[in-house]
């Protein structure tokens, strides 16, 4: 039998809920077998993020290798990155171990409103980890930085998309959590055509680690060798789930409920 296996090359969330945390608790809730490669290790809880500690590019080199030459990658996913010399190694780790099915969350800013990634990097990140994505996930703040416009409409919101998709993404999502809206309703191009995703809006304020714990479920869903739509379908039912009965944990934006898609099912 085939285990599947899937690596997060992300921050470290003391507080457990987002980065390498949330992308872990997910491919297990998926029955996939997690593996880590840490970029930085952040100090954190639902309040605020009060240190942020990167690590040396030589330290998140040598973990993809660990990883990639003995047990094997199905499928990726990278989380903050916060320098251009670290998303210049994994982009390098990347093509060297020939990871294919990487998906890319192009975290910009915590749920708390601090940076996880430095200004320089933002540009970087389109020339160097872009290309490389199976597919690219930014919310919406995230792919208005990445193209440099509004997107406060559909159509611009498709145009960002294929835009994307023209400087390399195989598939562009993007989320709809921070759009206007009574639903949350997430945009998929897969390079010919779109589809959205819809779910009900929950009024929360545990909302802390949703777009590592998506992407996270597209990852596994990749490593299982889904193909993209159900891939998409399944990351979007474990994220509704796990928003739509929170923990209740912490004074701040609380994590979301990494149980809660598996239990339903049980
Ligand atoms: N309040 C909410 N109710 C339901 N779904 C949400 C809510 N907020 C975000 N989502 C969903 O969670 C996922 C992550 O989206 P988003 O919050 O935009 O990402 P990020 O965490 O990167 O800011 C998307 O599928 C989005 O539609
Ligand atoms: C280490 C780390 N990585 C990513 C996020 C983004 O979290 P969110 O999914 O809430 O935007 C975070 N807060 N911390």
């Amino acid at each position: 039998m085939h285990t599947p296996r899937a690596l997060t090359i992300a921050g470290s969330d003391s507080g457990g809920g987002a980065g390498i945390q949330a992308d872990i608790k997910t491919f297990q809730e998926l029955g996939v077998f997690g593996m880590t490669a840490l970029t930085a290790v952040t100090a954190q809880n639902t309040r605020d993020v009060t240190g942020i500690y990167e690590l040396p590019e030589e330290a998140v080199a040598r973990q993809i290798d660990a990883v990639a030459e003995d047990i094997g990658v199905d499928a990726a996913k990278t989380g903050m990155i916060a320098s251009v010399s670290i998303m210049e190694v994994v982009a390098a780790k990347v093509k060297e171990h020939r990871i294919h099915g990487l998906v890319i969350d192009p975290v910009m800013i915590a749920k708390s409103g601090v940076p996880l990634l430095e200004e320089p990097a933002r540009k970087a990140l389109q020339e160097i980890l872009l290309p490389l994505a199976r597919i690219i996930t930014p919310n919406l703040h995230e792919a208005e930085a990445i193209v440099g416009r509004e997107l406060d409409t559909e159509e611009k919101r498709k145009d960002a998309a294929r835009h994307m998709a023209d400087l390399g993404a195989e598939a562009v999502i993007i989320k709809g959590g921070h759009v206007e809206d009574d639903q949350a309703t997430d945009l998929l191009f897969d390079g010919s055509r779109f589809y959205t995703f819809t779910a009900p809006r929950f009024h929360t304020p545990h909302t802390h680690g949703t777009g590592c714990t998506f992407s996270a479920a597209l990852t596994a869903s990749l490593a299982k060798g889904k193909p993209l739509l159900e891939t998409v379908e399944t990351a979007k039912q474990f994220i509704t789930e796990a928003i739509q009965h929170p923990l209740h944990i912490g004074g701040g934006h609380g994590p979301t409920n990494h149980w809660a898609y598996r239990s339903s099912r049980t």
